[in-house]
């Protein structure tokens, strides 16, 4: 689990950007930062990967291997997709041939075709940042840390990207990500507001459902209801993940059609 304790960070003799930002990122959570413009989502992200110091503060159990992926730049134009990639993968610690192994896979996935062996400098945007999002998965994060990573994918590429993301943090890896595009399924949104973090409206919440007295008049599907994002039925209970805007309107559903609510919990991992 990666921590940051009263984390501040300032440039210059401005205010600083972090104000004091407490939070706990453990194994297997999809945390995506969300903000305005400049509310400083890069510079956290930059800390958490460890190429950005703190003003003061700390960061406790950042692991030995952290994927990143930076908002913008990132790649060695002279070389191709699969150079790139492969040298990469040795800098990591795969031999030659996994190297390359590895790399034609991450290709493969993130659909990269005739373009993986010329020089990346006359590459698509969006082929830059597959490769730049590739190198972050050549081998098995504890974290991954995303800045935009979806932007200039195609719409197939963002669904591989997510899935890849959801895959990640399944397997155990404590996933950070900022995404201006909206909540990603399955995330747990935390919002940047005057340097702070605060788990906002876009924040999410675990219900969980119970049959009343009687038995429930009729079960809605829960998963078509808007803004539940996961949902996990027992035999006499329903688990909601819903985001807290649509929190309201799920409980009077349930409500309406005879189920009782028996808890209902922030989830968040601030301290
Ligand atoms: N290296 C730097 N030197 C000086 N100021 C910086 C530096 N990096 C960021 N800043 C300033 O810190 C503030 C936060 O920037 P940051 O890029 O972290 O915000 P952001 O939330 O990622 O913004 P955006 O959504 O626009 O990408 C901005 O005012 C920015 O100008």
């Amino acid at each position: 689990m990666v921590r940051l304790q009263r984390v501040v960070k300032r440039y210059g003799r401005a205010a600083p950007v972090l104000a004091g930002v407490d939070l706990e990122v453990p194994a297997g959570v999809l945390l995506q930062v969300v903000g305005g413009n400049g509310a400083g989502k890069s510079t956290l992200l930059q800390i958490l990967a460890g190429v950005s110091g703190v003003s003061s503060g700390e960061v406790l159990g950042r692991p030995r291997i952290c994927g990143y992926v930076p908002q913008s730049g990132g790649v060695h134009r002279g070389l191709s997709p699969h150079s790139y990639l492969s040298q990469l993968g040795r800098i990591r610690g795969l031999t030659a041939r996994a190297a390359r192994g590895r790399a034609e896979v991450l290709l493969d996935r993130l659909d990269v075709g005739t373009g993986r062996d010329a020089e990346l400098a006359t590459a698509s945007g969006g082929t830059q940042r597959k490769a730049v999002i590739a190198q972050a998965f050549l081998v098995p994060a504890e974290l991954l840390v995303l800045d935009e990573p979806f932007d200039g994918l195609d719409a197939v590429s963002a669904a591989v990207l997510t899935r890849m993301l959801l895959q990640a943090a399944a397997d155990g890896a404590a996933v950070v990500l900022t995404d201006h595009r909206g909540q990603l399924p399955g995330a747990v949104v935390h919002e940047l507001v005057g340097g702070r973090l605060t788990v906002g409206a876009t924040g999410m919440v675990t219900v969980l459902l119970v049959h009343g007295s009687g038995m429930p008049a009729a079960e809605p599907v829960w998963g078509e209801l808007p803004g539940v994002l996961t949902v996990t039925v027992t035999a006499d209970q329903v688990r909601l993940l819903v985001s807290a805007a649509a929190c309201d309107e799920v409980l009077s559903t349930a409500l309406s059609r005879g189920w009782s609510i028996r808890s209902v919990n922030p989830e968040t991992y601030l301290r």
